[in-house]
């Protein structure tokens, strides 16, 4: 699947929203009820901050040391190569794509610990007051179905996954067909995501057509997952959204990523038919990771 079809700006366009307007947080929430999407400028994850772990995590997936963390599958902290990365649910090529699973408890090699949980901790705090204004504007026969508040069910998790993800250059011989990441959902409550180093995320529209998401570096991009969709009935739509292949001169260039999957502690309610850990269970099965 290459950038075949050309991504049309029509029917939906996904504002950049700044941080700090009066009305930001309903701006924002709308754009998630929406589009699944929402772009903050202005926020307060500093840039050099992101910068300097993308150079870093650069330079460590570029190293053979990144073999010395291989994730254990008891755990699933630490390196994931691109062998046995994930196929998206519904698919069958191989992301082109490695990563590490940063967690505050696992393992993450001593020179990058001290960017990289910093990061963690901030994009956190930033997360909780992200998911009290989602709270804040979900309709009150929604917001009934909330086992507890949203906020709560992040607090204190030991779930809530920062992932580092590397898309090498392209070589030239990857799998037909394979793309950096197949069109897929995510599994959590919300993803924070600054802006990568390369363009390429994609989401998908109502009516079926891919639309860049805004990459302007500093920009922090936050969607909604499928537990978050779960827990609110359908209200908050968990959207499509996939990364494709650089062309032209940007296809010896590499890209990386840093999303940060919100996941409630395992025990919380999301619905009448899981917990935040039944769901997760289940997903991670048909991801083959488990
Ligand atoms: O690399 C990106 O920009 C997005 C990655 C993503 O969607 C994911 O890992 O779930
Ligand atoms: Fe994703």
């Amino acid at each position: 699947m290459r950038r075949g079809h050309k991504t049309r700006r029509i029917e939906m366009k996904l504002e950049t929203i700044n941080y700090q307007a009066h009305d930001s947080a309903e701006k924002f929430v709308q754009s998630l009820r929406d589009t699944g999407f929402g772009v903050l400028s202005n926020h307060t994850i500093d840039k050099s901050l992101v910068e300097a772990i993308y150079q870093e995590w650069q330079a460590f997936f570029n190293s053979p040391e990144k073999h010395d963390f291989m994730f254990k599958p008891e755990t699933q902290d630490g390196f994931f190569p691109s062998e046995i990365s994930e196929t998206a649910k519904g698919h069958t090529v191989k992301d082109i794509k490695e990563y590490y699973h940063v967690y505050p408890w696992g393992r993450i090699p001593d020179s990058l610990r001290e960017n990289i949980l910093t990061y963690y901790q901030r994009a956190n705090e930033l997360a909780a007051e992200l998911l009290q204004w989602v709270e804040t504007h979900t309709p009150a026969d929604v917001a009934v179905n909330y086992s507890i508040a949203l906020p709560k069910m992040i607090e204190g998790s030991h779930k809530t996954l920062l992932r580092v993800l590397h898309y090498p250059a392209m070589s030239g011989d990857e799998e037909l067909g394979a793309i950096r990441a197949a069109a897929h959902e995510d599994i959590n409550l919300l993803t924070i995501l600054p802006a990568a180093n390369e363009p390429g995320l994609q989401v998908k529209t109502k009516d079926g057509n891919w639309l860049d998401v805004p990459c302007d570096f500093g920009n922090l991009i936050i969607n909604i997952g499928d537990m978050l969709q779960e827990a609110s009935g359908g209200y908050f739509p968990s959207t499509t959204h996939r990364v494709v292949n650089p062309e032209g001169a940007d296809t010896s260039k590499a890209r990386v990523s840093l999303p940060l999957f919100l996941h409630p502690k395992p025990e919380v309610v999301l619905s009448s038919r899981y917990t935040a850990d039944s769901y997760l269970m289940e997903r991670l099965r048909e991801l083959g990771v488990i």
